[in-house]
């Protein structure tokens, strides 16, 4: 501990979960919740049983499928493709074995592990969290120490409920003012990765601080902290407030009455203290932000929607040149053309990043009355199964499905190509995932990251599209 010093969020939820600090200067980390997934845990679970060792703490552990499985009713009558079909058994043996509590498929609240830890209560302010995957950062959002883990480490977690880490060094990400006409949280966060790089956050945890982000709702902050992995940090935070009180409270697992009352007490403590110093300080103004789209094969090439594809002549260095040429001819592109020249022919709508209620909202309002253009796929995923209920009773399904999007069931979905909802080789995708990497969402795939609104926007005019154009009535 470090006294009176002014200490972090990152600092005081870390210093409050140290178990000891080993001679080497590592630290043992108690960890609160283990999110447990199909891809990352069969090692994890054979490692135990060949130590003969329990799961060490069954209530602070849960496990769901995600990745695997398909999002229409094949989901329930078998999986084709052996490794998915193995990995999904695999955890359901595990699971049985050693008693772990489970969501299984065919109930309401299956979904991805990062929507549905925090809309269960499971993921709480001043937690730590920890799940083999990397994008466990989402959870940051409600004010805890959030990340993802190797396998080996799972099941170091999984026998001890505790992990060895090396402290991380602190950073700031502020944003002020307010947010421009058809920007979201989403868009705030690609103006972040575009601005310090995919390595910008190497080494640190990010704080997301400043009015524009104090201004979000928990969706938009789940948004950001989650593709804090994409900036290269180890996990992203928001200081929880009363935004996250209200969105925490009366959730199945959070805390009830009194013990409500006196974890709210200790989650105001927990916001970083004037004067604490961080590592590195970034600052951003919300005016700048414009609708972003990302046009190359990572997530730091990304540009305003009303930007043009690069000149890979234009790079800084050779390096530089190759890897733009490459981008550009992976991405079937012409440099100097303009970003809403790009027909696309899928539009994916889901993933941990933007699978939440207000992001199947904010779809809807610019599907509701408008067509999906010809010869476009568009399929709508909600994050999980409680997500499509409420988007269900709020009758946003009719919405999609009258403007011909497909209403999927909860999963990953075309985030990864690990599902049957796959893109084709050479097709081009307006994706509110958050990884646009080289055959990410299929073999030969083209992703172009957006927020949802711009991703319906795409849909429904056939090509990658400024959403303030739909606003001004020009679509
Ligand atoms: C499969 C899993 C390990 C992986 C991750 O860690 O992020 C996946 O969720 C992803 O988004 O690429
Ligand atoms: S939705 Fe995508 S990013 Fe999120 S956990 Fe699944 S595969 Fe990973």
């Amino acid at each position: 501990m470090s006294g009176t010093k002014p200490r972090t969020l990152y600092d005081k939820i870390f210093d409050a979960h140290l178990v000891e600090t080993l001679p080497d200067g590592t630290a043992l980390l108690y960890i609160d919740r283990h999110l447990v997934h199909e891809v990352t845990s069969p090692q994890a679970f054979e490692g135990l049983r060949m130590a003969k060792r329990p799961v060490r703490r069954l209530e602070g552990t849960v496990a769901v499928v995600d990745h695997n499985i398909a999002t229409d009713a094949s989901r329930y009558t078998g999986i084709d493709d052996p490794e998915s079909r193995v990995q999904v058994e695999t955890l359901e043996r595990n699971v049985k074995e050693f008693n772990v509590p489970y969501i299984p498929l065919t109930d309401a609240r299956q979904g991805i592990v990062h929507v549905i830890g925090p809309e269960q209560g499971l993921s709480l302010p001043g937690m730590t969290i920890v799940c083999g995957d990397s994008h466990t950062s989402t959870h940051g959002a409600l004010g805890a120490l959030a990340f993802g883990i190797g396998t080996s480490e799972v099941e170091h977690v999984l026998a001890t409920q505790t992990l060895l880490q090396k402290r991380a060094k602190n950073m700031r990400v502020t944003v002020e003012g307010a947010l421009p006409a058809g920007c979201t949280a989403k868009d705030i966060v690609l103006a972040i990765i575009g601005k310090i790089g995919t390595a910008g956050g190497n080494g640190h945890v990010i704080e997301y601080a400043g009015s524009t982000i104090r201004a979000l709702d928990m969706a938009g902050r789940f948004s950001v902290c989650n593709m804090s992995i994409e900036a290269g940090a180890r996990a992203g935070m928001i200081a929880p407030d009363q935004t996250t009180f209200d969105y925490v409270k009366g959730r199945p697992h959070a805390p009830k009455g009194e013990y409500f009352d006196r974890a709210v007490e200790w989650w105001k403590t927990l916001p970083t203290d004037e004067g604490a110093v961080f590592d590195k300080e970034v600052f951003l103004d919300a005016a700048e932000i414009v609708p972003m789209v990302s046009w190359g094969t990572s997530p730091e090439d990304v540009l305003p929607i009303t930007g043009t594809v690069p000149n890979p002549e234009e790079g800084a260095d050779e390096a530089r040149r190759a890897q733009l040429r490459r981008m550009v001819d992976y991405m079937g592109l012409t440099p100097g053309q303009k970003l809403t020249d790009l027909k696309v022919d899928v539009v994916f709508i889901g993933s941990c990043t933007n699978s939440r209620i207000e992001d199947m909202r904010a779809a809807a309002a610019i599907a509701r009355g408008r067509r999906v253009a010809e010869g476009v796929r568009a399929m709508v995923v909600p994050g999980s199964g409680l997500v499509k209920l409420q988007a269900e009773q709020e009758g946003l399904d009719a919405v999609f499905k009258e403007a011909g999007f497909e209403w999927r069931e909860a999963g990953c979905s075309m985030c990864l190509g690990m599902n049957p909802d796959k893109l084709t080789p050479g097709q081009r995708c307006a994706s509110t995932s958050n990884r646009n990497f080289e055959g990410r969402q299929g073999p030969g795939g083209r992703t172009h990251l957006c927020s949802p609104a711009m991703a319906a926007a795409a849909a429904v005019t056939g090509r990658l599209t400024d959403v303030r154009e739909i606003a001004e009535g020009k679509h």
